[in-house]
């Protein structure tokens, strides 16, 4: 991940091809490798699909391979199935694990919000019992902090690139076919103009609010919006609250090496994903 994000020189001169620091050749190893572990999976599951007593389990590799052999109008070939498995693997992991990673560290150097959400959680679930996806309607405090969270570290600072299909106008300030477009999701969700005390962690901004981060409101936008939206949203929202939940609800936090909530380092590191520039180090306590 970090190679695909870091900034290529060669690419502010497409014709000449360079590759000076050797990151089109490093990526092109690592993909290798990933398309070779896909492979392996690929074969095991068909072996085992052969098995007159296989049961399927449905998951996202059986019912794109049910798919495949079901001869749809669109070829959905071992090649397709290898690349959508990227997709769903490069998409997936590093923004949900990131995410968690900075929602963790503003609860650290925030502890009074820290306090607001465990006391949540404690009434709501109780103690002893373990956070259900079924929960998490009941917790707007919780769902609150990962609206925060989302605002102020959203995983891909720029989206993902898009291109203009057709010139477009908007606010007489005209686009013309082919270009290239960021969205700078990072900005946005920092604009003073928009947001009151912007830099400030503040999830009860979000309380009594009714926006949400699926798209509609374009002042909050870490998984983009429109046809191209994530995927993934369903998902991701479940995992983060179940996860984030289940950790502050089970554990209490320390930061190690006598670093206070003051001294925390919370820079970003440049790149594709808004990581940490160093990562989180915590100690569980358990209650
Ligand atoms: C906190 C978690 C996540 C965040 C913040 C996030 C964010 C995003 C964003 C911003 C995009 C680009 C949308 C655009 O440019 O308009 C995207 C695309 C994508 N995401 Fe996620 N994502 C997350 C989790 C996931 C998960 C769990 C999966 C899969 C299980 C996933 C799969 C994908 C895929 C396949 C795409 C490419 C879609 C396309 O090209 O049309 N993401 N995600």
């Amino acid at each position: 991940m970090e190679e695909l994000g870091k900034p290529n020189f060669g690419d502010n001169f497409p014709i000449a091809n360079l590759d000076l620091q050797g990151i089109r050749r490093r990526v092109a190893i690592l993909f290798r490798k990933m398309m070779d572990l896909f492979d392996k999976m690929l074969n095991e599951r068909m072996e085992l699909r052969r098995m007159n007593d296989y049961i399927s389990i449905d998951d996202f590799l059986d019912i794109l391979l049910q798919l495949s052999h079901q001869g749809n109008s669109e070829k959905l070939d071992r090649n397709l199935i290898k690349h959508l498995i990227l997709d769903s693997v490069v998409g997936a992991i590093e923004t949900t694990t990131s995410t968690l990673e900075w929602a963790m560290a503003e609860l650290l150097q925030n502890p009074k919000v820290l306090q607001e959400a465990r006391g949540e959680l404690k009434q709501i679930i109780g103690e002893g019992n373990l956070v259900e996806e079924s929960n998490i309607t009941c917790l707007p405090y919780l769902q609150a902090i990962v609206k925060e969270t989302m605002r102020l570290h959203p995983s891909f600072p720029l989206l993902l690139p898009k291109k203009a299909e057709a010139d477009i106008e908007i606010h007489s300030f005209v686009i013309p076919k082919g270009t290239q477009l960021l969205i700078n999701a990072w900005a946005i969700g920092r604009d003073p103009k928009f947001w009151e005390v912007p830099d400030l962690f503040r999830p009860e901004r979000f309380i009594r609010s009714e926006m949400d981060v699926k798209g509609r409101d374009f002042g909050l936008i870490p998984f983009g919006g429109g046809r191209r939206i994530c995927p993934g949203l369903p998902l991701a929202i479940r995992m983060l609250h179940l996860m984030l939940g289940g950790l502050i609800h089970s554990f209490d936090w320390k930061l190690e090496n006598n670093i206070t909530p003051e001294s925390l380092d919370m820079k970003d590191k440049y790149g594709l994903f808004l990581q940490k520039a160093q990562p989180l180090r915590i100690i569980p306590i358990s209650n």
